[in-house]
């Protein structure tokens, strides 16, 4: 089986699970496709078999976190910076199951005030930032480049080299594909976070235990 491995908190509980199952023995003959060079790092330690995308195209299933999830099971990832790799392996996934505490559903994509980002070349990235504000300047739209450093003094650099624009919307993303459209459309422009129809299920944690979210 080809599993997808998803990127951040959420997901690192999956993959410490599937290495303890392989080391017990409990499960065997799986490749893991990594989301990201963390999750690669973390899988590798855990001696679970990888590959890439290249050598495995067409992956069984997938898991991973999100930070955001609406009432459509549509998506906003990439808080932890791993947008690109985890759509494309996601993408690629016959199965995409999500999994998330209840602090992540939203009534609207972009509605908990947080970051939805956009991952840029670093090439003029200043122009695409205000590019991509004024494309939703009536959401009260603010774009602010992703920092990293202690002091936050320098641009975080994603796994592939380039930058992250967050946009932060004062109101819900109407209509999600016509702005995941018009975001792509803008040249400099390498992927935005916004995961549309791509979810077979989504696992929720509450308080009150767990609940499965299908379509
Ligand atoms: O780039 C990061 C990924 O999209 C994560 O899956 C997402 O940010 C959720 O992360 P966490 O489980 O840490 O909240």
């Amino acid at each position: 089986m080809v599993l997808g491995l998803g990127t951040g908190s959420t997901a690192a509980f999956v993959v410490d699970k599937l290495g303890q199952l392989l080391s017990t023995g409990q499960l065997s003959n799986i490749v893991g496709i990594p989301t990201s060079k963390r999750t690669q790092e973390q899988a590798a330690s855990l001696n679970i078999p990888l590959s890439t995308l290249d050598l495995h195209p067409h992956i069984d299933l997938a898991i991973d976190g999100a930070d955001e999830v609406d009432p459509n099971l549509d998506l906003v990832k990439g808080r932890g910076g791993a947008l690109l790799r985890e759509k494309m392996v996601e993408a690629a996934s016959s199965s995409f199951i999500v999994v998330a505490d209840d602090s992540k559903l939203v009534s609207g994509l972009g509605g908990s005030g947080l970051a939805m980002p956009v991952e840029v070349v670093q090439f003029c990235w200043k122009y695409n930032l205000v590019r991509l504000e004024g494309l939703f300047k009536e959401l009260g739209c603010e774009a602010k480049l992703r920092l990293s450093g202690d002091g936050r003094e320098k641009p975080y650099v994603t796994d592939n080299g380039n930058y992250i624009v967050d946009l932060y919307f004062k109101n819900p993303i109407k209509d999600g594909f016509a702005a995941g459209k018009e975001i792509s459309a803008m040249e400099g422009v390498v992927e935005h976070g916004l995961f549309l129809g791509m979810a077979t299920s989504v696992i929720i944690a509450g308080k009150t235990g767990v609940e499965v979210m299908t379509k």
